[in-house]
């Protein structure tokens, strides 16, 4: 009864307003106001906006409207503002089904219309756009969504030819049938190569059998696998009269319309995990399934009626990489979306620290905001540094990307590889650090920066792990860190060779002299463009000459190749990992190009720089142009937001 009357007593005092004890009376603390109240933009939110998201603006505002007006994205009213973003304590099936009928609302509005059979740039663009916007809702929607479009869908458009498409692009499309994307086994995931389902041809019937042989090589993490996919993407070993002619990809169907499983198809669940639960997971075994000859994706190899093994491409190791063509569009949605993650945790916490205080320097004085404290604008504000340059690199890739042609493929693969492991890297650490910023708001699971790490947790492994080596017969999925360091190297060392002049993937700076460091470091001989690009250039000609020599010298000890490169991508990979993130500028600085008391003026520089960037700090977060509503309460009011929860709970 006591309880009962303390809060009514509590909700009568909120809503009259009284003056009554139990109310949280008002103190300095709470003489809080909003950053849009306290911060002036000093540069055009708009115009930024626009330069940051690159494309497709009204499309994206479009798509925003769709999700924030809809019930089924879980709608929150928090003080003034309504929040939107999965329910992350409803049962691993309950957030599936969620995720279902959320595919089932954008489909039924369009979003979804010419995603596979949309031809041109502009096309491209709107779907990159818009699958950019999903995934700022919800990971487990954008997963789902890219394992059916672009891993089905894509090897589908890539690796089949007319036939193909004409049965079952537009059919994905509307989704008459549920795609997924069987490559990784239990026993080998970066090691795709090695997998051991293997296919047969048998030419009496026309129809090849799909086999899982022993237990590693049932198909593990198949997303979409284990409650709803009808058809497969399945990668198998392909072996013809014997002989095994490597990795090739076969249509399979797992699951009748009625969701009712194959014969002599058997699927298990993967379970729960720590982030993504929205998507099913699963597990395929394959007993001699029988699938047509026609279901061979053939673009890359065939096998003729009466059994005859046939393809243009003889390099079996050449034949694979063209095997592997699809995942070069989700890296490319993997790079930009780990980018737009950055955003949001750095907008709540950027907004936060613009609105919380702790400490007051003199007895009684007012408490000071956050972000005034120059330690908190050290770990906040060169991490927004990195995500704007991190946004724009993400928007010079996406243009490559959609104008690809045969010829800029490599450069494609190099730098996807190269910004899916970096950027995916960077948001992890952005989100931790912001997450810590938010002190503990931060572990709320409504305030969304926590949650978000273990969302998008995975992406440093699926699509090719970010650290894995690419051995130097390519057997793995091998795209990233490892693979950008493997090209840049063997491009020095060709041009080196033949004494040429430097031509691709960014080594045309070391055609001209090497760049001279002065050893007097100012203030604006650190802040000038000529001086940075110098540094960058240094650094790079610094790490391939090195790497480039170790390598020779392994060769000539009579060391195995294999051996040797590994050691060498081993050390290039560590290397590469200090190239791409400047902040750890004291391991240049230890190369010895700077003296110790420059080392000390690059620091004070960057705290300098701080200081001068947070004036801009709520304008260039709003320029992220993220609706609030994918935000959260205490990015705008978190006082009332909480004092709202406490009388309402
Ligand atoms: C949630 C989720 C969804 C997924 N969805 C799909 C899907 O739809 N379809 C699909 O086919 N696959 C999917 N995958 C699988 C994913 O692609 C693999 O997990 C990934 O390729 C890594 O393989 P692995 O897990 O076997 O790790 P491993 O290859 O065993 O790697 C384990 C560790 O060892 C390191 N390592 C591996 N090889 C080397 C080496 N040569 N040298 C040094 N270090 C090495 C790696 O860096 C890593 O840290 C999914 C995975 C997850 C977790």
């Amino acid at each position: 009864m006591d309880r009962a009357f303390q809060r009514t007593k509590i909700i009568s005092d909120h809503l009259l307003q009284s003056n009554s004890p139990h109310i949280i009376s008002a103190n300095a603390c709470l003489s809080y106001s909003p950053p849009e109240l306290t911060e002036v933009s000093h540069f055009d939110i708009k115009e930024m906006r626009k330069l940051l998201d690159g494309h497709n603006l009204e499309d994206r505002d479009w798509l925003y409207n769709l999700v924030i007006q809809s019930k089924l994205f879980n709608p929150r009213q928090v003080g003034e503002k309504v929040f939107v973003s999965p329910d992350y304590n409803q049962t691993m099936e309950q957030q599936r089904e969620m995720t279902m009928k959320r595919i089932a609302y954008l489909f039924e509005r369009g979003v979804f219309q010419g995603w596979l059979t949309g031809k041109g740039i502009e096309a491209a663009l709107r779907k990159i756009a818009q699958a950019e916007v999903i995934e700022m809702f919800d990971h487990s929607l954008s997963v789902k969504m890219g394992v059916h479009f672009s891993l089905w869908g894509g090897a589908i458009k890539f690796l089949g030819t007319k036939r193909h498409h004409d049965k079952w692009l537009k059919d994905t499309e509307n989704y008459v049938v549920k795609g997924c994307f069987a490559m990784t086994e239990l026993g080998h995931g970066s090691n795709v190569k090695g997998i051991e389902t293997v296919t047969t041809y048998d030419s009496n019937t026309g129809e090849f059998v799909i086999n899982t042989p022993c237990e590693s090589a049932q198909k593990y993490w198949i997303g979409g696998a284990a409650n709803h996919a009808t058809h497969t993407v399945v990668f198998s070993q392909l072996e013809i009269n014997g002989k095994n002619q490597g990795v090739h990809a076969f249509i399979c169907q797992i699951r009748d319309a009625d969701g009712k499983i194959c014969h002599n198809i058997r699927i298990a669940d993967c379970g729960h995990k720590i982030g993504l639960n929205g998507v099913d997971n699963g597990r395929i075994w394959f007993d001699n399934v029988r699938i047509p000859r026609e279901n061979l994706l053939n673009s890359v190899a065939d096998v003729s009626p009466d059994g005859e093994y046939l393809s243009a491409i003889k390099d079996p190791d050449q034949r694979f990489a063209a095997f592997m063509a699809p995942l070069t569009s989700g890296r490319v949605n993997i790079a930009s979306s780990a980018v737009h993650i950055s955003k949001i945790g750095l907008s709540i916490a950027i907004r936060y620290a613009l609105s919380r205080r702790a400490f007051s320097i003199t007895p009684n004085g007012p408490e000071i905001l956050l972000l005034d404290y120059p330690s908190h604008q050290r770990r906040l504000l060169p991490l927004l540094a990195k995500t704007y340059a991190m946004s724009s690199a993400a928007n010079h890739m996406k243009m490559i990307y959609v104008n690809r042609t045969p010829h800029s493929n490599k450069t494609i693969h190099v730098i996807s590889s190269a910004f899916k492991a970096t950027f995916t890297w960077h948001n992890q650490r952005t989100l931790q650090e912001c997450r810590e910023a938010c002190g503990g708001q931060g572990l709320k699971t409504e305030n969304h920066v926590g949650h978000l790490k273990s969302e998008f947790d995975v992406q440093s492994t699926f699509e090719g792990d970010n650290n894995v080596l690419d051995a130097a017969d390519r057997n793995s999925f091998g795209f990233n860190i490892n693979s950008v360091s493997k090209a840049l190297l063997a491009e020095y060392v060709a041009a080196k060779k033949r004494n040429n002049t430097f031509k691709g993937l960014g080594l045309e700076h070391m055609n001209k002299p090497c760049p001279i460091i002065s050893s007097q470091l100012t203030s604006s001989l650190l802040r000038s463009r000529q001086f940075q690009m110098d540094a960058f250039c240094l650094r790079e000609r610094d790490l391939l000459s090195r790497f480039a020599a170790e390598v020779s010298q392994y060769q000539v000890k009579g060391q195995s190749k294999q051996y040797a490169f590994i050691l060498d991508v081993l050390g290039l990979l560590r290397s590469l990992y200090a190239l791409t993130r400047m902040e750890e500028d004291a391991a240049f600085l230890r190369y010895g190009y700077l003296s110790k008391e420059n080392d000390a003026a690059v620091r004070k520089e960057v705290i300098q720089l701080c200081s001068e960037v947070r004036p801009h700090a709520l304008g260039l977060v709003s320029s992220f142009g993220i609706p609030d509503a994918f935000l959260s309460p205490i990015a705008f009011n978190w006082i009332d937001a909480n004092s709202w929860y406490a009388v309402h709970q």
